[in-house]
């Protein structure tokens, strides 16, 4: 359902049909590009994430890779083994990272670099690597165009001066965005598991698309002082769309970065595949320059992504890891705040 802010209960829309609290974008802009910008703005600084729907993906893109990545999970566990152990990119079962996250899932991180895709197909599809590296391709290319879409809206709605400055930081030969493809087997307990464990995610924009299965969990504010976890109601047709660590730190606080997680508990396996789009490695993340001022002043010292990638391995999934970078209390000692800035 999508509704004029004017006549909106509440300014961003809603989609109350299918999960309250969960900001619903329409893409194809009824009411104007000015008043797009604005909703994204809106549900990105209330709740840090939406869902995009009249996107303009075509549905081919998923169901090719869908398919494809379908196909890799059932294979036999050694030759999915093959493709791994995450380094951090490659296959994966159960485990997060390195510091002992576990989860009722199993993966693949890739690279969106296609040259990165074509040396991992050989691995993940033998039979025809060139079939599975076009699947990733083709999807990574289209989700790519949607998140530079949003980041210039954004640029406008938050009034930069080159509203392409968001978009520009992603679209650098050397970015560092990566795909992953998540499956999350049935479940026969009867409680519900956890998928995937609370966590923000640490890159710029997160394009998240799964197929018709549940499991997706957001926190927000219960608006009684108290944050609580609303499920977000799945839509194949449709985007999610989340800031990550990296836009909050950028906008000086104003985008939020959500938290999120994946119950595992359905007698149906939930395919999802999150496109993490990300600056290149030696970008410095410093707040723009309209987000700070006399009421706004700056919330996190420069990094670099290499360096905040890097602090990033060393901690759990469920690290607040972006209070490590902030300008007044630092309460670690490699992010504590220095004079020198990371260059
Ligand atoms: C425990 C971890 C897994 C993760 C790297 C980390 O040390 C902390 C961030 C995690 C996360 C969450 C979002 C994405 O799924 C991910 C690929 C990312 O960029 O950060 C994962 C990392 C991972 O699984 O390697
Ligand atoms: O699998 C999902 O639906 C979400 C997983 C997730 O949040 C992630 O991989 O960062
Ligand atoms: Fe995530």
């Amino acid at each position: 359902m999508v509704m004029p802010a004017s006549t909106a209960s509440s300014a961003a829309c809603r989609d109350t049909a299918s999960g309250a609290g969960i900001p619903t974008v329409d893409m194809s802009a009824p009411w104007g590009r000015a008043e797009l910008s604005r909703q994204m703005v809106e549900a990105f600084a209330e709740r840090g994430f939406f869902k995009a729907v009249n996107h303009g993906v075509p549905p081919r893109a998923p169901a090719t890779l869908d398919a494809a990545t379908a196909a890799f999970f059932e294979r036999p566990a050694p030759e999915k083994q093959a493709a791994g152990p995450p380094d951090p990119l490659g296959y994966g079962s159960r485990s997060i990272g390195s510091h002992g996250d576990v989860g009722e899932l199993e993966y693949l991180t890739l690279h969106a670099d296609p040259a990165a895709v074509a040396r991992r197909a050989v691995a993940i599809d033998r039979e025809d690597p060139s079939r599975f590296s076009e699947a990733v391709n083709e999807y990574v290319g289209a989700v790519r165009r949607l998140a530079c879409q949003i980041l210039d809206l954004l640029g406008e709605g938050l009034g930069l001066e080159d509203p392409t400055a968001l978009s520009k930081i992603i679209t650098v030969s050397d970015s560092d965005s990566i795909i992953r493809i998540n499956h999350y087997p049935p479940s026969s307990a009867a409680a519900s598991s956890v998928g995937f464990g609370e966590h923000s995610d640490p890159q710029i924009l997160s394009v998240l698309r799964a197929n018709d299965v549940d499991g997706l969990q957001v926190l927000l504010p219960d608006g009684r002082g108290q944050d609580t976890w609303v499920q977000v109601p799945a839509d194949p047709a449709a985007f999610f769309i989340n800031v990550g660590d990296l836009l909050q730190a950028l906008t000086n606080g104003r985008l939020v970065s959500i938290r999120h997680r994946v119950m595992a508990s359905t007698s149906k396996p939930r395919l999802s595949t999150i496109y993490f789009a990300a600056p290149a490695l030696h970008a410095l993340i410093s707040a723009l320059p309209e987000t700070v001022t006399s009421d706004a002043p700056r919330r996190y010292r420069p990094f670099t992504w290499a360096e905040y990638k890097k602090n990033m391995y060393t901690l759990s999934l469920s690290h607040n890891r972006l209070e490590l970078y902030n300008a007044v209390n630092a309460d670690a000692g490699e992010a504590r705040p220095r004079s020198g800035i990371a260059s």
